[in-house]
């Protein structure tokens, strides 16, 4: 059994509210500084981990490593770290690092807590996140995500610079969490041997890590102190993983946050939801609204039915500000959410989970939680991941809730009855063991370690997953027979922060002479929705849609559309236009021709993001043109292990995994109905679907893929 130290904070005092912004002339903005600082000390002052400061210090002086569990909003995240910069844990220039399973997470607090320590972003405090670097050599408290310091952990194996690490929202188990865990408890084995002996290895021999250690040898290197902490995390269960860790509990809470249930099940949360905002809007007094969807589909579909119920109520439309957020949205966008709302106005937040843990929402006093959540599904045996539309688990639904009663009590709406909040699962199922890992396999050998089975994982994937990603990498030419990395593909192939498949076809482009087009059609399919397609306008947007249209397929089809955008782009540029009315009139190009200007704006970051990686690994920005048989020829090299092949019903077979799958009604090759295609996404609903297709010949397959196709086949 761990040990449980139970800390009762005093009663807070009540934290004061906090003043909305204004931009007033400068000595009335200074007086506004003055008043807002003095706030934040009294705020942080009043926050239940307030008064326990000495003791957690106490407890991270004396164990190594030690688990915390507090009620959402009590001060982890923000406190915590600046607890132990003051407690001397960054002498000798060392840095305390924090993940975060999320991006916007990371820098939100990493904001708040500058503020709160009186100084500039990217000083004492900064954040890391993948293409944003917001710290400096002065940094000490250091938010991040998760996998950014996994890929840090490529370069410096025994994480030297950082003291501690925090690893937060550990309950939400996402699948570099797990991967994180396991490689810092390593990390921690190997500094205490190398603190013990300082530099000489010996004491119990952990040959996986000796190569690391040996790098090492030489510099002094303090133990690792390592904190993992949530509001709504099993305890037991990750003491029992480091070795009967230390747990401690913060008790209380800031403010309360009245939970609603509804009387009879929803069929139609959407409408559901809608129809809460407007209750609220109409019959609760002020506070902003924040409500979880699913994807960004679900969240701009809602965007414009509450525009058009608006519109029923004249006098109260323009007191709704809509602001979504979600992953894939570029992050000022996303950052918007965090603004307040214009004078007078409500702001309804329609965010995805990306919003349900660690962040604070300024406004925020209602919740309203459908229950539903997007999540990854894979299975093992055909090696198929997919995304699938499930319930929330409780620990999502209090999280969840917890985003209201920040500033000031809550109420939190959920679209369920309190017998079905009974029914659902404690906690999420570990992403590690409903993903494709071949992406964990890939990042575990570069960081050196071979023996993937034999990895201590909190909770192992099962061993089909781990045999078939690992198959799956031999195909792709990432590892040797012998799975060892191969190198170059298998080393340039990890360096890409993209799924294997893809970092794959971005090599194998290069050899085509199309890295041009794969670099465009990777950036399209990392984003959502390219094509916006309002009910009310479905023949319109089809006849848009048609003038970017190959019949060869989808993929092409992004090429153009992409390379529509550049030109339109292009010509603003010639006429001389600023930054802003190009954007301006890419905005009009994309609302004339039924294109998502926000999912065409963040292709066009992800494109430029990795054109700067892949130029420097020394690759070739070519283009086949109009040769597009070439380019087709390289989707199959590329994508050959989803390729599908029609049945005499009109269904398709999944030839890699034998699953029947039909076509998704979006795709430009829906009419038509080739023999054979590559496909890129499965999507589970009522049926399998494969979407973002292109038309191969079967023969090419044998052709180009022989490692797995056979000409019989
Ligand atoms: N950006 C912000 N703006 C305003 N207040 C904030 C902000 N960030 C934090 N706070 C205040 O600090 C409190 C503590 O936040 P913190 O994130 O440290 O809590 P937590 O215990 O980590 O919560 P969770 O488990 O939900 O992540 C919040 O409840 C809120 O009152």
């Amino acid at each position: 059994m761990p040990a449980v130290a139970s800390f009762r904070a005093r009663a807070s005092a009540p934290a004061p509210e906090m003043p909305s912004f204004s931009s007033g002339a400068s000595p009335q903005k200074q007086q506004h500084n003055a008043r807002r600082k003095q706030l934040i000390r009294q705020q942080r002052k009043s926050l239940p981990i307030a008064s326990v400061e000495k003791r957690l210090v106490d407890e991270v002086r004396k164990n190594d490593t030690l688990i915390v569990v507090g009620e959402t909003g009590s001060g982890k995240t923000t406190q915590l770290p600046q607890f132990l910069y003051d407690g001397g844990f960054c002498q000798d220039g060392k840095v305390i690092g924090i993940t975060q399973p999320r991006r916007v997470a990371a820098v939100t607090v990493a904001k708040r807590v500058a503020e709160e320590c009186n100084d500039q972003l990217g000083r004492k405090v900064g954040y890391s996140i993948r293409f944003d670097d917001s710290t400096s050599n002065a940094t000490r408290i250091k938010y991040m995500t998760d996998g950014l310091l996994l890929r840090e952990a490529l370069l410096d194996p025994l994480l030297s610079k950082y003291s501690v690490i925090v690893v937060d929202e550990a309950h939400e188990r996402t699948v570099h969490t797990d991967v994180l865990l396991g490689l810092l408890k390593k990390v921690q084995h190997s500094r205490c041997l190398h603190a013990n002996k300082n530099g000489k290895i010996s004491g119990r021999p952990d040959h996986s890590q000796s190569s690391t250690l040996k790098a090492c040898q030489g510099i002094k290197i303090a133990p690792l102190k390592l904190i993992i902490m949530s509001a709504s995390l099993d305890a037991k269960c990750f003491s029992d993983y480091f070795g009967g860790a230390k747990a401690v509990h913060i008790q209380g809470r800031q403010y309360p946050v009245d939970t609603l249930y509804t009387y009879q099940p929803e069929s139609d949360y959407l409408d559901a939801t809608l129809v809460t905002i407007f209750q609220i809007h109409l019959e609760e007094g002020p506070g902003d609204i924040l409500a979880f969807l699913t994807g960004q589909e679900e969240i701009e579909s809602l965007e414009r039915l509450i525009q058009e119920r608006a519109r029923q109520f004249p006098a109260d439309s323009s007191k709704i500000w809509i602001t979504p957020i979600y992953s894939s949205l570029p992050s000022e966008q996303q950052m918007n959410a965090f603004k307040p709302a214009p004078s007078g106005a409500r702001k309804v937040v329609l965010a995805t989970n990306i919003a349900e843990t660690s962040v604070t929402i300024p406004g925020i006093k209602y919740v309203i939680d459908p229950g539903m959540v997007k999540a990854r599904a894979y299975n093992p045996v055909t090696g198929m991941e997919s995304l699938i539309i499930i319930p929330v688990s409780k620990a999502q639904a209090l999280q969840r809730s917890g985003r209201a009663g920040r500033e000031g009590p809550g109420k939190c709406f959920r679209l369920f009855q309190e017998c079905e909040f009974d029914k659902l699962a404690e906690s999420t199922i570990p992403e590690i063991k409903r993903c494709n890992l071949a992406n964990v396999v890939l990042q575990l050998k570069a960081l050196g370690i071979d023996d993937i089975i034999g990895f201590d994982f909190m909770e192992k994937p099962s061993r089909t997953s781990i045999l078939k990603s690992l198959e799956q990498l031999i195909l792709l030419g990432a590892l040797t027979d012998d799975y060892k990395l191969s190198d170059p593909v298998g080393k340039q192939m990890a360096r890409l922060p993209l799924d294997p498949m893809y970092s794959k076809a971005l090599i194998v482009s290069n050899e085509f002479k199309c890295l041009e087009e794969m670099l465009i059609v990777v950036s399209m399919l990392s984003v959502e929705s390219i094509f916006f397609t309002p009910r009310e306008k479905l023949e319109e947007a089809r006849a848009a849609r048609k003038s970017f249209e190959s019949s060869e397929g989808d993929h092409i089809t992004l090429v153009n559309v992409y390379r529509a955008a550049a030109e339109c782009l292009e010509k603003s540029k010639n006429a001389n236009a600023k930054e802003k009315t190009m954007e301006k009139a890419l905005n009009r190009w994309c609302f004339e021709n039924f294109i998502n200007y926000r999912s065409l704006r963040h292709a066009r970051d992800v494109h430029s993001q990795i054109q700067g990686h892949v130029q420097q690994m020394g690759l070739n920005l070519s283009s086949c043109g109009d040769d597009m048989v070439q380019f087709r020829r390289c989707l199959t090299a590329a994508f050959f292990l989803n390729a599908a092949m029609r049945q005499p019903d009109g269904s398709f077979r999944a030839l890699a995994t034998g699953q029947s799958v039909q076509m998704h009604p979006s795709s430009v090759l829906f009419r038509t109905k080739p023999d054979c295609v590559v496909f890129n996404e499965l999507v589970r609903t009522t049926q399998n679907y494969v979407k973002n297709l292109t038309r191969i010949d079967p023969l090419w397959l044998a052709e180009l893929a022989p490692q797995y196709y056979a000409t019989e086949d």
